[in-house]
């Protein structure tokens, strides 16, 4: 297993955001999650990161508990994220913001990541917008980056989170084909979307949230199929 949360909990106050989540991630796999908003989604992310701490439970990765382990730590040990609204150095070329995060994310200088920053920059399709300035980019190259500054971190579990949304249907597919390339070099995925087309072309189990608990987890096509999840999550009458 590459991660393993075994009954983590968050609350803020007396809101319980996480509650009792227990689920464990093979390496190489590609899990979806899916839940309605404020179902807890992002604050599961953060206590994968470290961004937040758990009040609650534990989570191993690669075999070590790092509940309380730092998110740059975390980081280094290779636990790389997307981040909902896309979050790069504005005033930075494309290239720059890549070298800034590998250098950064890997605790080396610039020199050692070029070649390797130059690779993840064709993987994203990014190749010829390396020197563009990335407040100027536009919406799916502004995603590809998010994606490109996560890959730099040279991750083993990537998670995504939203990165499909606002794209316009033929965006979404290129940026489907890029995830589906890294996933199939090995990398494990976690991704949080709303585009559920887009997610159930990559991922090879579902999990849903709702109030903060794990109310499916499964196939896609036997989670989209079941009642409880039509009802709560695409709030069907069934
Ligand atoms: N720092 C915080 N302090 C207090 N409440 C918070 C905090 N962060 C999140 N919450 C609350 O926790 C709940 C879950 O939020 P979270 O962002 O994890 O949901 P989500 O499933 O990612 O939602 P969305 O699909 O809208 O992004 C929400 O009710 C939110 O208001």
């Amino acid at each position: 297993m590459i991660l393993r949360l075994d009954d983590v909990s968050k609350s803020f106050g007396a809101l319980k955001v996480t509650d009792g989540v227990s689920v464990e991630v093979p390496r190489g796999e590609a899990l979806g999650v899916i839940g309605p908003n404020g179902a807890g989604k992002s604050t599961l992310f953060n206590l994968i990161t470290g961004n937040m701490l758990a009040n609650g439970g534990r989570i191993e990765f690669l075999g070590r508990d790092v509940t309380r382990v730092a998110a740059m730590e975390r980081v280094r040990m290779g636990v790389g994220r997307s981040f909902q609204i896309p979050q790069p150095f504005e005033g930075l070329t494309v290239f720059e913001n890549l070298l800034t995060a590998a250098a950064f994310g890997r605790g080396v200088g610039e020199a050692d990541v070029v070649e390797d920053c130059a690779r993840i920059l064709e993987e994203t399709e990014l190749l010829g917008k390396a020197n563009v300035v990335a407040g100027t980019l536009g919406l799916l190259d502004r995603k590809r980056l998010e994606l490109a500054r996560a890959m730099a971190t040279d991750p083993k579990l990537l998670l995504l989170d939203e990165i499909a949304g606002g794209l316009t249907d033929g965006e979404c597919k290129a940026l489907v084909a890029t995830i589906r390339r890294i996933h199939a070099r090995g990398t494990t995925i976690i991704w949080i979307e709303h585009v559920l087309h887009a997610l159930t072309s990559v991922v090879e189990r579902l999990m849903v949230l709702n109030f903060g608990k794990v109310i499916g987890l499964g196939a896609p096509d036997a989670i989209m199929a079941s009642r409880e999840v039509r009802e709560i999550y695409l709030g069907l009458e069934v």
